[in-house]
């Protein structure tokens, strides 16, 4: 259906319009075999099995990964695969391996995608970056995108709640009439609650664009600033923590999800709403050259290009545990780790 998001109008797919029966249908002589079982894997897959699909998971033997499949209920022989037997044996390869991994395992993937095949993503880096990836799909394959707007672990909880998580979907390439059905009904297989139609190109640079910037990166540098400045000031780590991070996520985000920031304003104190009204311009000032240089460097490609490159390496993962390990330890989150103790849910 077309809905006006401000005043754009936009193609979205409903769970209404396109019901789970109907994509059952349309999938109902496919295999769906999810390579990778990393964070995307273990939710699409079972979400997709919980739906009622024909689905197989292709991971690495002799991992942690494999065990954890097994853990999840996937029977070695019957339902989990290595991944190049997957690969012989799906008819639509959901391509869940890391974005660096997939470059790596490329030539498999590549050898079973016969005519006809779908060769499915839920980010549009590999495509986007050919001349990076190498990734150049068949002409007779179908190539399509979801990509869950959140991480697989909201994916598969919302499913579980019956919620359902948006997702973007798009068509690189439609080789059999069918690629428009097929990616619709993977969309709402997986666990999609909305699909707003985008295509390759627009998803990889937003979603690079997004987690290097607000959902991430940005955020939490702009929660490291504050935290500095109060400490600096003579504020005790608590005091420091709460003001920055407890109090948005517990109480105010929420507000801001269920009705907007304009709502959030209103229902706190006239003091606040003046201050906040009066800085909101300064920090986007302050902050935007950074967005434009962040959009430049994902555009020209340097952003793939630093994410192939580190994430290729053999020590990738340690490499990252190791950074991961500054940040837990840095006192605003280790202040945090406290803090968390102190929700009801979590102190007993
Ligand atoms: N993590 C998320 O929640 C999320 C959200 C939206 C989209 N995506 C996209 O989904 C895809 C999968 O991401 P992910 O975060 O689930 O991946 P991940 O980093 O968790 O890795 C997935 C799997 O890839 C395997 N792998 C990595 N390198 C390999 C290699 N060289 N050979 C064989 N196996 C290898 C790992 O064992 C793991 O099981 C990516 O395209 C990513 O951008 C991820
Ligand atoms: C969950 C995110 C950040 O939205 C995804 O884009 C990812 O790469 O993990
Ligand atoms: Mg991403
Ligand atoms: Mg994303």
């Amino acid at each position: 259906m077309k809905l006006t998001f401000g005043s754009v109008e936009e193609n979205v797919v409903t769970r209404e319009e396109f019901p789970l029966a109907q994509a059952q249908e349309v999938l109902k002589d496919e295999v769906i075999a999810v390579l990778g079982y990393g964070v995307q894997g273990p939710g699409q897959a079972l979400n997709l099995k919980d739906n009622g699909f024909n689905v197989i998971v292709g991971q690495r033997k002799d991992s942690k990964t494999w065990d954890k499949a097994v853990a999840d209920g996937w029977v070695p022989g019957e339902t989990l695969f290595e991944l190049e037997e997957a690969c012989e044996k799906g008819t639509i390869l959901q391509f869940l391996l890391s974005d660096a991994g997939q470059i790596a395992l490329w030539p498999t993937v590549k050898k079973h995608l016969s005519p006809g095949k779908a060769l499915y993503f839920s980010h549009g880096f590999g495509v986007t970056y050919k001349e990076k990836t190498g990734i150049i799909p068949p002409a007779d394959v179908d190539v399509i995108l979801v990509a869950p707007k959140g991480s697989g672990t909201s994916l598969r909880r919302m499913f579980v709640e019956g919620r359902g998580l948006n997702s973007s979907f798009a068509i690189y390439q439609d080789a059999t009439g069918r690629a428009r059905e097929r990616v619709i009904a993977l969309g709402i297989g997986v666990g999609s609650g909305y699909l707003f139609e985008t295509d390759f190109y627009k998803e990889v640079t937003s979603d690079l664009t997004g987690e290097r910037g607000t959902l991430m990166g940005a955020i939490q540098g702009i929660f490291a600033a504050q935290y500095e400045v109060l400490r600096a000031n003579g504020h005790s780590p608590s005091e420091a923590f709460n003001e920055t991070v407890e109090e948005l996520t517990q109480s105010l985000m929420p507000l801001v999800a269920e009705n907007g920031m304009d709502w959030m304003y209103a229902n706190c104190s006239t003091t606040a709403q003046r201050g906040a009204l009066d800085w909101w311009k300064p920090f986007r000032d302050a902050t935007k050259p950074v967005f434009e240089s962040l959009y430049e460097s994902v555009k020209t490609g340097q952003e793939a290009q630093k994410s192939i490159d580190s994430n290729s390496k053999s020590d990738y993962r340690a490499k990252l545990e190791e950074e991961l390990k500054e940040l837990r330890e840095s006192e605003m989150w280790q202040a945090g780790a406290t803090v968390r103790q102190l929700r009801p849910e979590n102190n007993g």
